[in-house]
């Protein structure tokens, strides 16, 4: 990239930032050392994606590039706001830079902050573990975010190896009976004395929805907002441990904002560098409507259809799951009706590549 650039449109606070006139003037110095720390000094919000609006504003200020930084939700909307500059023609480049800790946005091999965010939530796990050693049957539960893919604390487990048991949104569980939760937490102790619990804001889902207050709320994007439901899961952990006289001693890490706050690690830094360069150099070879990414290890240009299509998600009858079940040692919880669903689910009819999108051994 040139080092003389001044970039005078980045409009602030995400999507509504188009039509409420915000801008900010981005120049080498002002961003020189932005990747030393976390968040985004552009900022960022949930919904507010009124895509009339947002293309009138690009057209009205003669904007002839625009690039999207964000999750699944961001690339739908930068998708949105291509095709309507295209049903109005415009000349406007649309280019997506895929952002999340979640890593649920499909077909390319990981997402820019993924990493940072393994490797920061190793050291909560390791927190967890000293405290849960250091007392009579500790379980440390360690809460960190995504709602509805768990790849960050699949990637944890697998690198800490210290985890006893990662529950994640795709792999419903049950509490009670054989091969259930508590059943696994006494053998456990038992075993051991003490263990670590890794768990996704979005997990029991199912369970949850008995409590009728976290039904249909939604946040400003559309996602459905859901009760903490860590401490709803260490409370039923502690009244089964106190229904059953046996002594237990928990402690709930509730990571969320830590994991995503923090500056992005060494490998997330030349990613990104890499993902804004390719995001460019698309935009000016004439390329248009694409989320940038590596595929299978080889930078590409994405029609936006197919990153929008589906989400990532982890399959559970595939061999990187079953690779967390033998390092843990937990129970799979997996019936044979979730395996039919996840095989109907994984029959992909118009696949990219054989192997399509990571979602199992091929990429990661
Ligand atoms: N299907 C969609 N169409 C248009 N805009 C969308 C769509 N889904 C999400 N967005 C917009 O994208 C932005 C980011 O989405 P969100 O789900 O909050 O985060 P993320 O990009 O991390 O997934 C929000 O402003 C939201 O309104
Ligand atoms: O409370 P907020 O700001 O809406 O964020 C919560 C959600 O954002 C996410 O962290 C995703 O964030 P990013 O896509 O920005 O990395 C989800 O995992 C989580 O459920």
């Amino acid at each position: 990239m040139c080092c003389h650039w001044n970039l005078e449109m980045p409009f602030l606070g995400g999507y509504r930032g188009f039509y409420a006139r915000n801008t900010i003037t981005l120049t080498p110095k002002v961003v020189n050392d932005i990747h030393k720390r976390g968040g985004t000094i552009i900022g960022t919000s949930r919904g507010g994606h009124d895509t009339s609006k947002i293309v009138d504003s690009i057209q009205d200020r003669g904007i002839n590039q625009v690039y999207t930084i964000g999750g699944d939700g961001t690339q739908k909307g930068a998708a949105v706001i291509y095709e309507e500059i295209r049903r109005r023609g415009l000349k406007v480049a649309v280019a997506g830079i895929p952002k999340t800790i979640d890593n649920d946005i499909p077909v390319i091999d990981r997402s820019f902050g993924f990493d940072t965010a393994v490797e920061e939530a190793q050291r909560a796990i390791n927190a967890a573990r000293v405290e849960a050693e250091s007392i009579e049957n500790g379980v440390g539960l360690v809460k960190l975010m995504a709602r509805f893919s768990g790849f960050l604390h699949m990637y944890t487990t697998l690198a800490s190896r210290d985890v006893d048991c990662c529950l994640i949104p795709e792999s419903p569980f049950y509490l009670e009976g054989k091969g259930g939760l508590f059943e696994y937490i006494e053998k456990r102790l038992e075993e051991k004395g003490h263990m670590v619990i890794v768990m996704a804001d979005g997990v029991g889902r199912d369970l949850l929805l008995e409590s009728l207050q976290s039904m249909n709320l939604k946040d400003a994007s559309g996602n459905k907002l859901l009760q903490d439901v860590g401490l709803w899961l260490s409370q039923r952990i502690k009244d089964h441990f106190a229904l059953r006289k046996m002594v237990l001693n928990l402690k709930y890490i509730d990571l969320t904002y830590m994991i995503r706050a923090i500056p992005s690690n060494a490998s997330d830094n030349i990613y990104c560098t890499l993902l804004a360069q390719n995001a460019v150099h698309g935009a000016m070879a004439g390329y248009t409507g694409f989320t940038v990414g590596p595929v299978n290890g080889r930078h590409a240009y994405i029609p936006f259809y197919r990153i929008t299509e589906k989400t990532n998600k982890i399959v559970i009858t595939g061999r990187k799951w079953a690779r967390v079940l033998a390092s843990t040692n937990q129970p799979s919880f997996v019936t044979p009706k979730d395996v039919t669903e996840v095989m109907k689910e994984e029959d992909p009819q118009t696949p990219l590549l054989e192997g399509d999108n990571c979602n199992d051994d091929n990429c990661h």
